[in-house]
């Protein structure tokens, strides 16, 4: 473990590294260049480079929309040819590679062999907790999970906590690293499978998979039941607070002892299903019924215009807001 601190404090951050350049890294990269930051990405996929770019020429009107930093620009952009080249001058390190633990050790390993010492890397796992990925590695006290949401240009979360060789002072240069840099942070003291979001994500999930797997639920249905439901509530009122309002004005209270016997109630199977082809393709092919006719591009297109929407709606634009 490692007491060295960062060379740059939070607000002195010029340049960011990005170390995988797909659906997450991509999209930092993008939330990274808005914010008006240097962006160096690395990725070591033959097209990693043009499939980069796109995706940040995609995501960049929805960054117009919601407004630009002084001196954003794509061409702030450069794309290494060697991951030490790309972390050599780095501030500040962003890992999204594949969600393989193996990959993350002994990347998370060569990030700290080859950044200068005591810059913070975060991984942007979205389950591993950083005591597992942790090398024995000198100077890994700087090494933290910070995991954002899809797409990390417009979901304003990002979950940041340590491991057990982790430094406090490391997590919470991230924390404030990614309040300036125009994130919503939840800064965790302890490690928790799946975070927080995640851990609560996953249950619906299985409970969804579950349903298309006995023929219960449609993929339409499920998703309609959260759109028309109570995913309108959660934009803005959290699953807490929505139930406190089922209480009526007796709240909480009341609404726990109202219906919370009935929380024994088979209600739930959180054992997740067999994934197996049937289920598999079950859920393929309701995704492609749901899309429409509509491709990737449109749905993230549909897809950014609604968040922009909502966060307008909701008054969250305006602040540094994702
Ligand atoms: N897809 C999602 O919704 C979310 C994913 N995450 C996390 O982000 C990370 C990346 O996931 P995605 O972007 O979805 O995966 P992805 O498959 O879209 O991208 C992974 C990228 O890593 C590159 N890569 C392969 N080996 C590498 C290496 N040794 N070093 C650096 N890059 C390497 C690949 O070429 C690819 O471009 C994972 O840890 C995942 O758990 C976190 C939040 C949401
Ligand atoms: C699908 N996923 C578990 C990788 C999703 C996340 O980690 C967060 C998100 O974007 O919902």
């Amino acid at each position: 473990m490692s007491t060295t601190p960062s060379p740059v404090a939070p607000e002195d951050v010029r340049r960011v590294a990005c170390i995988g350049a797909g659906v997450i890294g991509g999209g930092w990269v993008a939330h990274f260049l808005a914010r008006g930051y240097d962006v160096t990405a690395w990725d070591p996929a033959d097209d990693a480079e043009e499939k980069l770019r796109r995706l940040v020429d995609a995501a960049w009107p929805a960054l117009e929309q919601i407004g630009l930093a002084d001196g954003a620009s794509k061409d702030r952009l450069t794309v290494a040819p060697t991951l030490a080249e790309a972390v050599a001058d780095a501030d500040f390190v962003q890992e999204s590679a594949p969600e393989k633990l193996d990959l993350k050790r002994s990347l998370l390993a060569e990030l700290t062999a080859a950044t200068r010492p005591g810059v913070v890397v975060a991984s942007s796992t979205s389950g591993y907790p950083m005591t597992d990925m942790h090398s024995e590695a000198a100077d890994n006290g700087r090494l933290v999970v910070g995991h954002p949401f899809n797409p990390p240009y417009l979901i304003p979360l990002v979950e940041v906590v340590g491991g057990d060789k982790t430094d406090r002072a490391a997590v919470e240069w991230a924390s404030r690293f990614y309040d300036i840099a125009g994130k919503s942070v939840i800064t965790m003291d302890r490690e928790l499978p799946g975070f927080i979001a995640n851990r609560l994500q996953e249950a619906l999930w299985r409970e969804a998979l579950h349903m298309v797997a006995n023929g219960e639920a449609t993929v339409k249905d499920i998703d309609d039941s959260i759109t028309e439901g109570p995913g309108l509530r959660w934009a803005f009122m959290g699953p807490m607070l929505t139930f406190a309002l089922a209480g009526g004005e007796g709240g909480m209270a009341h609404m726990l002892d109202h219906f919370g016997p009935s929380l024994k109630s088979p209600w739930t199977r959180l054992e997740a299903p067999e994934l197996d082809r049937a289920l598999r393709d079950a859920v393929v092919e309701g995704c492609d019924e749901a899309a429409d006719g509509r491709t990737y591009a449109d749905l993230v297109a549909e897809r950014d215009q609604g968040v922009i929407d909502v966060l307008r709606a909701t008054g969250r634009l305006g602040k540094d807001a994702t």
